[in-house]
C-alpha cells in the first residue's frame, strides 16, 4: 500500500507511476534550501483551493524551471491542520481532479515546502515567519482565509473581542490574521521598509481592498496608542512599496469526500483519511476537485512575482479583474451556489449534481443567473458571462463526479448574503429602468437562507446547520419562530444592512421577502411548494 510521504514518492516511484499517479518533476531539495535562504511566496490559509489550485499552479513552474522556491504555507487560525495534514505527509498533497466521466487525475504537489503556524507559543515557527518577513527578497503573501477572517467588526459593528485585545496589546502577541499580517508587516518596515505584495484570493468583492483595508486598521489603531512608529501606516499605504491587488479565483473544490478515499485506497494508496479539525476545518492529505480554474489577478506587485502566466493564471488590469470577479461572486456562479445550499439542506440534498436534477432547484438557479444576475453584469472582455453562466451551469455544478455539498457552502452565509445578492440589488437600484422590487429569485434565495435558520428541514425534522460565525445571533431574532406559526417576523434580520449591503424595506424587497419565508413556514412541504410558486 502506498503511503504520502518524500521518502515514498523518492522510492517508489514505479508504483505510484503505475497508480496513475503524475510526480513532480524538480529537485525538491534545491527548492527547499532556495526558498529557506531566499523566501519569496508566503501564503495564509493552509486550506484546500490552496493546495489543489494555487500551489498545483506553481508546481508548474517548478517543473518547467521557471520558478526555484517553494511556497510556505502559514496558518493563523487552526494550527491542527499543519500538525495532521501538513507535517505527517512531508507537507505533500495528493490532488485528485475528476472529469464528467468520472475519470480522475492524481498528481502530488510538492510546491509547498514549508508548514508553519503564527502559534506564538511555538517559538521556531514565530522566527521563521519573522525571518521570512524580514527579508528582501519576499515579493508575496497570499491568502484564502476565507471571508470572515478579514472582518475586524462583529454584527454591532464594534471590533470584536480578539481584535480589541489586539488593538491593545500590540505587534508582540497577535491572534487575528489582520493582526498578525500587520505585526509582521511592521516587522518588514522596521527591517527596511521593503516593498512586498498582499494578494486576496478569497471570494469577497474587491477582495485586495478589504485585506488592506484590515491590515491598516489595525496599524492605525497601534499607531494612535503609540505602539509603532509613525511611519508604519505611511509604508503600508504607499503604493510604490506596499500592493493590494484584486483577484478573481474560481475552482470548485469540495471538502475531502470519503467516497474519493476510497477509491484511493481501491488503487493501492492508504492512509488518506479524512480529517475535522476541532475548529471544524475538513481535511485530508487528499484534495478532491474539479478540473476547470480561473485564477485572475491584478498586476501590480512591487517586489516581483511568480510568472504564473506561464502556468495558466491571468494577469491584467484592476477594472477587467474587478468585472471578472463581479461577475462570478455576485452574478454567475457564487449566488447560484448559496441559493442551492440552503434550498438543498431544507431539502435533504447532500449533492449539489443531485440538486440539479431537480427541475425546480434547476429553475430556480437558472433563474437567479440568466433571468436577473446577466442583465446587470459588466462584460470583463477577457470570460464571457453567458459563456461562463452556460459553463457553470451544465457542467460543473452538474459533474455528479464532484462531491460537493449544500452543506459546505452554506457555512459562512451570514458573510457571504451581501455580496453575493446585495450587489445585484444594488445593481438593480442604480439602474433607472431596473427596479429592485420586480426580483423575485432573489429575494426568495434570501427568504430561504432566513427559512434555513430554523435549522428545521421540510419535513418538519431538525437538522444541524453548518457553522456560522452569527448563527446565535441570527436564530435569537427567529426564537419563538415555529413551523406552522403565523406572525413570525424576519424583520431583524431583513433589516440588518449590514448583512445585506442594502436597505431591503426601503427599495420593497423586505416585505416580499418576509411573504416568502411566512409561505415556507406554513408547515412540511410547505418550502417546496413556495419555491415551485414563484419559479413556475
Ligand atoms: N473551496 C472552493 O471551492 C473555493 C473556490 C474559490 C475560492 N475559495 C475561497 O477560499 C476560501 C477557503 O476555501 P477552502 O476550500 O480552502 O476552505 P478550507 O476550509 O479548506 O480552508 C479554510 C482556510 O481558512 C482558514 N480560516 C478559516 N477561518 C479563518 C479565520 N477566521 N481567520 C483566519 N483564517 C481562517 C482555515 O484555517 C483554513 O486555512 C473560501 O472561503 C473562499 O473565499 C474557495
Ligand atoms: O468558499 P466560499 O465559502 O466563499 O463559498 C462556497 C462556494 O460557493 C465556493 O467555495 C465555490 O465553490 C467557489 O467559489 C468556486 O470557485
Amino acid at each position: 500500500m502506498l503511503r504520502l510521504t518524500r521518502s515514498s514518492i523518492q522510492r517508489e516511484q514505479a508504483a505510484w507511476t503505475a497508480a496513475g499517479v503524475e510526480l513532480p518533476q524538480f529537485d525538491y531539495e534545491q527548492v527547499a534550501k532556495n526558498t529557506q535562504q531566499k523566501p519569496e511566496w508566503i501564503h495564509f490559509g493552509a486550506g484546500n483551493i490552496f493546495r489543489g489550485f494555487v500551489a498545483n499552479a506553481h508546481q508548474k513552474l517548478l517543473d518547467s524551471g521557471k520558478a526555484d522556491t517553494g511556497i510556505i504555507a502559514a496558518e493563523t487560525f487552526d494550527f491542527e491542520m499543519i500538525d495532521k495534514v501538513y507535517k505527517p505527509y512531508d507537507n505533500l498533497t495528493l490532488l485528485v481532479l475528476m472529469n464528467a466521466r468520472g475519470d480522475f487525475q492524481k498528481r502530488i504537489v510538492n510546491s509547498i515546502v514549508e508548514g508553519i503556524t503564527a502559534d506564538k507559543s511555538r517559538e521556531a515557527d514565530d522566527r521563521r515567519l519573522t525571518e521570512v518577513f524580514e527579508n528582501p527578497s519576499l515579493q508575496m503573501a497570499s491568502f484564502t482565509i476565507t471571508e470572515k477572517g478579514y472582518s475586524l467588526t462583529g454584527p454591532n459593528g464594534k471590533y470584536l473581542g480578539i481584535v480589541e485585545k489586539d488593538i491593545e496589546g500590540g505587534p508582540e502577541q497577535p491572534v487575528h490574521a489582520m493582526s498578525i499580517v500587520a505585526s509582521l508587516a511592521y516587522k518588514r518596515y522596521l527591517k527596511g521598509a521593503f516593498p512586498m505584495t498582499f494578494v486576496s484570493m478569497d471570494n469577497c468583492s474587491h477582495n485586495g481592498d478589504k485585506l488592506k483595508k484590515g491590515v491598516v486598521t489595525i496599524a492605525k489603531e497601534w499607531t494612535a496608542r503609540g505602539l509603532v512608529e509613525e511611519g508604519f501606516v505611511a509604508y503600508l499605504e504607499n503604493e510604490q512599496l506596499i500592493a493590494f491587488p484584486l483577484s478573481m479565483i474560481d475552482k470548485i473544490t469540495p471538502r475531502p469526500s470519503e467516497t474519493v478515499q476510497a477509491a484511493l485506497l481501491e488503487q493501492g494508496i492508504g492512509g488518506m483519511d479524512v480529517i475535522i479539525t476541532s475548529k471544524n476545518t475538513y481535511t485530508a492529505p487528499f484534495v478532491n476537485a474539479e478540473i476547470s480554474e480561473y485564477l485572475v489577478i491584478e498586476d501590480k506587485f512591487t517586489n516581483g512575482r511568480p510568472l504564473l502566466e506561464e502556468a495558466g493564471i491571468i494577469f491584467t488590469d484592476r477594472d477587467t479583474v474587478n468585472n471578472v470577479e463581479t461577475m462570478k461572486v455576485t452574478t454567475c456562479l457564487n449566488p447560484l451556489h448559496t441559493a442551492l445550499a440552503v434550498s438543498g439542506c431544507l431539502l435533504g440534498y447532500t449533492l449539489i449534481a443531485d440538486e440539479m436534477k431537480d427541475d425546480t432547484l434547476r429553475r430556480f438557479v437558472e433563474m437567479i443567473g440568466y433571468k436577473e444576475g446577466l442583465p446587470v453584469v459588466v462584460d470583463p472582455g477577457i470570460l464571457s458571462p453567458k459563456q461562463f453562466l452556460d459553463e457553470v451551469l451544465t457542467e460543473r455544478f452538474a459533474n455528479p463526479f464532484i462531491p460537493d455539498t449544500p452543506q459546505r457552502i452554506a457555512t459562512d452565509t451570514s458573510q457571504k448574503v451581501g455580496i453575493r445578492f446585495g450587489e445585484t440589488i444594488k445593481a438593480y437600484i442604480r439602474r433607472e429602468d431596473l427596479d429592485p422590487a420586480q426580483l423575485t429569485a432573489i429575494p426568495l434565495a434570501i427568504a430561504v437562507w432566513c427559512r434555513y435558520l430554523l435549522g428545521v428541514n421540510d419535513e418538519g425534522e431538525a437538522f444541524t446547520l453548518s457553522p456560522d460565525p452569527l448563527l446565535e445571533t441570527l436564530q435569537g431574532h427567529l426564537q419563538g419562530v415555529a413551523l406552522g406559526g403565523r406572525n413570525a417576523s424576519v424583520r431583524p434580520i431583513l433589516e440588518d444592512e449590514q448583512l445585506f449591503g442594502v436597505p431591503l424595506y426601503e427599495i420593497g424587497l423586505g416585505s416580499k421577502i418576509e411573504g416568502m419565508f411566512l409561505e415556507m413556514l406554513a408547515g412540511p412541504g410547505a418550502v417546496r411548494r413556495t419555491l415551485e410558486k414563484y419559479l413556475k
